[in-house]
């Protein structure tokens, strides 16, 4: 198989707050193209985008005095170009406009020959005209520094209530740009026009339920501004998913060595075995305690088993380390280490021994990432390659540095992975990758579906697998991330009910 690099294309990469400002003024600064131009750019285009996909008449433009309100005045005047009336209210006046946004409203006034716009300076007399069928949000954007309050929030519950789509300049007002907080209230978009790039907040926290669909609209910035960028969006419209091609031995058409599987946690290991097994692996090989051979030999046919310990043994013990070792050592591979693995104290003292001395890249999950946590410290050979596959309550525990937690989940990815040289499948909504070279990728669907006890197990598998084709880590998460959505489309097109976590594999 080709190994893959995930890079992300311009379109697809996520900006802060404070990069998204710093390439706005580079662009006007060293390319001399001006903040008016730029804006000419963002409104004009979401004004196509709406003209092309709907039939409108009359809009209401909530607008604030920054430059996301000018946003909102050129769509008014591209509209009303095309007899669709405005009725606009600025909810901190007009006097105090930034410099574009004053512009475009003497412009807007110029372009409406036939009284088909109205404006109210403040919201107390705004009466919302007796047909309208859209609402444009031009409050705030990227310039949000604070919760929303009085007039502001009496505008972005109004709008909520409204049965009229509203469509949102860059980012729902409310919502922070940053960390996808709402600030007291926030927005209820149908579609977002994110300018010039997206915004993290749109697909972090409250972001995926506030934005409904995201419009990204390109502006003239130069691609070698928006190199600071580290976080990126993560979907299959840029990532190919290379099929296997078969090998010309199982052994050297990928090796999955998986360690899981404990007495009453033998459903993790079955699943996470069958799931690697349909990427199409030459050989997924088990090794298991001897004690509970009896149900893998019943359920996992195709599967290779390899019992340590005696009989009487039903989970990992510290003394069967050296004997898996010697197993791991037969062939080349990846390793999955974890599921159904049990936390007894024994069981951790065999997860360190083993660790310590394997050099396979190796994916870490579930019970395996417990044991870890009890450890001081990571027992990794330092060349080899980890992936962990922590959600939330995990990844908790594996960070000590609980203020890192409660700043935010992307914040301590990003960190966690870079301090410790591993890499990162935080599960949750989004479900975020982070790389020891301290980049983050994001999912863009929603997870929750995946929320039914087993799919970390499937998903563990399919990330094992990919590994064992011998995919970078990075590459090997968003592969078995991207299967899952895959597996899930179909399903929901072809069914009524729920998926199990079985429907992934
Ligand atoms: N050249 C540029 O800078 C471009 C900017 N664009 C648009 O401009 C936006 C950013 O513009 P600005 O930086 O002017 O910022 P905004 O328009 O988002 O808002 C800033 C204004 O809102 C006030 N404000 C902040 N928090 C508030 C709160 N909680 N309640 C009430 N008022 C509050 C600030 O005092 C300031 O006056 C982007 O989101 C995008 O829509 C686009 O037009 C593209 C080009
Ligand atoms: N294909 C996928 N895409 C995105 N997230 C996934 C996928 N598969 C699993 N997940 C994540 O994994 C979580 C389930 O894993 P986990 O909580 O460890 O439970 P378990 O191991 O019991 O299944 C889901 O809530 C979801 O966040
Ligand atoms: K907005």
């Amino acid at each position: 198989m080709v190994k893959e690099t995930l890079d992300a294309p311009y379109s697809h990469y996520l900006f802060d707050a404070e990069l998204s400002q710093k390439i706005d003024r580079r662009t006007i600064q060293e390319m001399e193209i001006d903040g008016f131009t730029l804006m000419e750019i963002a409104g004009s285009s979401a004004a196509k985008a709406l003209l092309e996909d709907e039939e409108l008449t009359h809009g209401v433009y909530l607008c604030g005095k920054g430059n996301n309100a000018g946003d909102a005045l050129v769509v008014g005047r591209y509209l009303l170009q095309h007899h669709v009336d405005a009725t606009i209210v600025f909810l901190s006046g007009s006097d105090d406009l930034s410099a574009d946004t004053q512009k475009n409203l003497e412009l807007l006034k110029k372009f409406d020959s036939d009284d088909k716009l109205t404006i109210f300076e403040e919201w107390g007399p705004f009466n919302p005209p007796e047909e309208f069928d859209f609402i444009i949000d031009g409050m705030l954007g990227t310039g949000l520094t604070s919760d929303v309050r009085g007039d502001y929030t009496k505008a972005v519950e109004w709008a909520n209530r409204q049965p009229q789509p509203v469509f949102a300049m860059d980012i729902p007002t409310g919502l922070h740009a940053d960390s996808g907080e709402i600030m007291e209230c926030a927005i209820e978009a149908n579609t977002t026009f994110t300018f010039g790039g997206r915004k993290l907040g749109l697909y972090l926290k409250d972001g995926p339920e506030k934005t409904g669909t995201i419009h990204y609209c390109e502006l003239p910035f130069p691609n070698r501004f928006k190199e600071d960028c580290n976080t990126y969006l993560l979907d299959e419209s840029w990532i190919q998913m290379t099929s296997p091609t078969p090998g010309q031995h199982k052994y050297n058409s990928g090796v999955l060595y998986i360690i899981a599987g404990s007495e009453g946690l033998t459903g993790a290991a079955i699943m996470a075995a069958k799931s690697a097994w349909a990427e199409g692996l030459g050989a997924v090989i088990l090794i298991c305690p001897r004690g509970v051979l009896s149900i893998y030999e019943q359920t996992l046919p195709s599967i290779i088993k390899k019992p340590v310990g005696s009989r009487n043994d039903f989970h990992f013990k510290d003394e069967h380390s050296g004997k898996v070792l010697e197993i791991l050592s037969e062939k080349e591979g990846a390793l999955l280490l974890g599921p159904g693995l049990g936390r007894e104290q024994s069981t951790v003292q065999f997860v360190k021994g083993t660790l310590s001395q394997n050099n396979k890249p190796t994916v870490i999950d579930a019970d395996g990432l417990w044991c870890l946590a009890q450890l001081e410290h990571l027992p990794k050979v330092n060349e080899s390659e980890w992936i962990l596959t922590p959600h939330p309550g995990e990844l908790n525990r594996l960070v000590p540095n609980s203020e890192l937690q409660k700043d935010s989940r992307l914040q301590t990815v990003r960190e966690y992975a870079q301090t410790t040289g591993v890499t990162v499948l935080a599960k949750g909504l989004p479900g975020i990758i982070g790389t020891p070279a301290g980049k983050c990728y994001l999912t863009n669907y929603n997870t929750k579906y995946f929320s039914r006890a087993g799919s970390g197990d499937v998903l563990a598998g399919k990330v094992g697998a990919y590994l064992a084709f011998g995919q970078r880590p990075d590459t090997s998460c968003a592969y078995g991330l991207l299967k899952g959505k895959q597996k899930l489309e179909y399903y929901l097109q072809h069914h009524q009910d729920l998926p199990e976590p079985s429907d992934f594999i």
